[in-house]
């Protein structure tokens, strides 16, 4: 039996409604690079992963323009869907006739372009053995409140153990496209592994690795990427 592979799995279909830019996010520009192709750029140096596809929708007018020269190891999958989860379920359904059940599939965010090589091998190195896979994530360090009427407070939600999850989140090609054509609409492939039944593995992330989404993100990412902070 052939020995799993790696593949990267990239959903860029979002329109990024609450950065409020006049282009989808992902191809904003970053510190000189619009993000979605810093993400492309991380994977193609990561030895491990085999090949990446790229998700984004059909009408997608800027992915021809950000792509690099080479793209021997980069497939584009022009089935984005209407939710982040759909787009996702799309890829894997494209992406069928070249891996097997057994190949690992990390799933990654176009809007996280602080992932670096050694949060990719981290990932690798911490669920290669594992029976289902896991997620990278940081742990919650601020104390949390549950909002009610009016902009107040009804609730203090206990923080302990709790962790904000981040991508990649990798789990194996049968399993993961299994868990989310079951699952209802979920926010993550995590959330659908768990809807099995299953336990992730929760692996320790990085703060640079966080989610581009609002307009003033793009300055404090623009400082990660510099290696300013
Ligand atoms: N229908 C969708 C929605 C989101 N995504 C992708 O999923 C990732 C995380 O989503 P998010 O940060 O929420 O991006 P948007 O949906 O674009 O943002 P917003 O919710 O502000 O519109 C992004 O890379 C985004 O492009 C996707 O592939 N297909
Ligand atoms: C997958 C994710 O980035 C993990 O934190 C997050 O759930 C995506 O959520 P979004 O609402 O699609 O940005």
């Amino acid at each position: 039996m052939n020995p799993p592979r790696y593949f990267a799995l990239i959903p860029a279909a979002g329109v990024g409604a609450r950065m409020g830019e006049k282009i989808p996010k992902q191809y904003v520009s970053i510190a000189g690079k619009p993000m979605l192709r810093r993400v492309l750029d991380t994977f193609s140096i990561a030895e491990s992963v085999t090949h990446t596809f790229v998700v984004v929708s059909q009408d997608d007018a800027y992915i021809d323009t950000t792509l690099p020269v080479d793209m021997s190891r980069l497939t584009v999958l022009r089935v984005g869907g209407a939710t982040r989860h759909l787009s996702v379920l799309n890829g894997l359904h494209a992406m069928r006739d070249q891996v097997s059940d057994d190949d690992w599939i990390l799933v990654h965010d176009a809007a996280r372009p602080g992932l670096t090589i050694t949060l990719i091998d981290t990932l690798i190195h911490s669920l290669q053995d594992d029976e289902i896979g896991g997620l990278l994530a940081v742990p919650v360090v601020d104390t949390l409140k549950r909002s009610g009427s009016g902009g107040r407070v009804e609730q203090t939600v206990a923080r302990d153990h709790l962790w904000a999850a981040q991508t990649p989140q990798m789990f194996r090609y049968g399993l993961l496209r299994r868990a989310l054509e079951q699952a209802a609409t979920v926010t993550d492939e995590a959330s659908a592994i768990e809807a099995l039944g299953l336990q992730p593995k929760l692996v320790e992330g990085n703060a640079r690795n966080f989610k581009v989404t609002l307009p003033h993100d793009v300055a404090l990412a623009e400082l990660y990427l510099k290696g300013l902070v």
